[in-house]
């Protein structure tokens, strides 16, 4: 985001709670999005704020999720008001609308998942909410969200690392399901980008105001063809047993049950959990229509170009071959 924010000739400051990277065009501020007063200093004269902060899923923290996403989302919204920023742009999640089950080409109209997967998507809903309800064109504050889904690209800590890992130590051996099921993944110049045209199509009157807009690559493909690329291109073997969808998923649902109770003795993450058992064997790709109608939306890289960029992003996983 910073990158082509910066490319395209914008002035960024950058509010994070840890300091990743060096940039000498970049303001940087260090701070806990909860604090209001941490926030205000970055917010000063300027017109717009993305927020894309977030604790990982994997955290499975409820308190972490409900205080950050929630409550944080609220503090960033007073403090962009008082600082006079105009828009503010959420970058929220196309799985607000899943609940486990299949989604196929979905639109922005589904409604909200009622039994959201997971912690992460429980509070991502209420955050959604309320970035969306605080479009206030009388005062002059214009709120988007932009509904990603399934981000991949260099330097990303999750996909491909968590995938390898579970590689190395022998667990990608089966494809849950019958491997048929599409998903969006999208590539995280694709997902900058409907940031920025979110940013400069906001405005008053515009149909961006208070809605949200799913940014996929507009090129669903099988989970298992995806990740198997992803293997085989770092030198893995791609996962060849099949296992029926819902025993992986009651295997899973049993063993974060079995590591809950043992939860007081030992801390275990768990590769397979019900919800990554559940993302990888159902359908769930949606249709980013509403975005090309009104922001003018089209990827600007394809899927076969973002997957060798990402493999050769990511030297140091790459299997020596024997
Ligand atoms: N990855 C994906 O597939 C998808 C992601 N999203 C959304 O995209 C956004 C970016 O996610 P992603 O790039 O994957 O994740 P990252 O972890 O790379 O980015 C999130 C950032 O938020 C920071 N952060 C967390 N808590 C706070 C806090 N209290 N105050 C200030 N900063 C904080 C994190 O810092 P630190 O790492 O130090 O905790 C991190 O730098 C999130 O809103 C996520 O919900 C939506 C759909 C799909
Ligand atoms: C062990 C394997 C079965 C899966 C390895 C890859 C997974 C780590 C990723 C596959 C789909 C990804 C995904 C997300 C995180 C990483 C995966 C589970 C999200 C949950 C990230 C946050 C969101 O808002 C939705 C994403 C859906 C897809």
């Amino acid at each position: 985001m910073v990158e082509q924010l910066l490319e395209k000739g914008y002035a960024v400051n950058v509010f994070d709670i840890q300091k990743r990277f060096d940039n000498d065009r970049v303001q940087f501020f260090l701070g806990d999005l909860c604090d209001k007063e941490a926030l205000l200093p970055a917010l000063q004269g300027v017109s717009v704020a993305f927020h894309c902060a977030s604790p990982a899923p994997s955290s499975d923290n409820r308190e972490l999720f409900y205080k950050v996403n929630f409550m944080g989302t609220k503090a960033v919204i007073e403090a962009c008001k008082e600082a006079g920023v105009q828009k503010l742009v959420l970058t929220s999640s196309a799985s607000v609308v899943f609940e486990g089950t299949d989604i196929k080409n979905g639109s922005e109209d589904l409604p909200y998942a009622k039994k959201p997967i997971d912690y992460y998507t429980e509070t991502k809903i209420l955050q959604e909410k309320e970035v969306l309800s605080a479009n206030d064109p009388d005062n002059n504050f214009f709120t988007t969200a932009i509904r990603p889904h399934g981000i991949f690209g260099p330097r990303d800590p999750q996909l491909v690392p968590i995938l390898i890992q579970a590689a190395k130590s022998g667990k990608m051996k089966f494809i849950i399901g019958d491997g048929k099921n599409l998903v969006d993944f999208t590539y995280v110049e694709n997902v900058v980008h409907g940031h920025i045209l979110a940013a400069e199509n906001l405005q008053r009157h515009s149909p961006l105001c208070g809605k949200a807009f799913h940014i996929t690559n507009d090129e669903p493909v099988p989970f298992w063809a995806f990740m198997s690329r992803i293997l085989t291109g770092l030198n893995y073997d791609p996962p060849k047993y099949y296992i029926p969808y819902w025993l992986a998923y009651y295997l899973a649902l049993f063993l974060s049950l079995v590591l809950w109770l043992l939860s007081p003795l030992v801390t275990i993450k768990p590769t397979f959990t019900p919800m990554r058992v559940a993302l990888a064997g159902t359908f769930h790709y949606y249709s980013c229509e509403r975005a090309k109608r009104d922001m003018g939306y089209k990827p600007v890289v394809s899927l076969d170009e973002a997957i060798d960029r990402t493999l050769q992003s990511y030297p140091h996983l790459r299997r020596a071959k024997a």
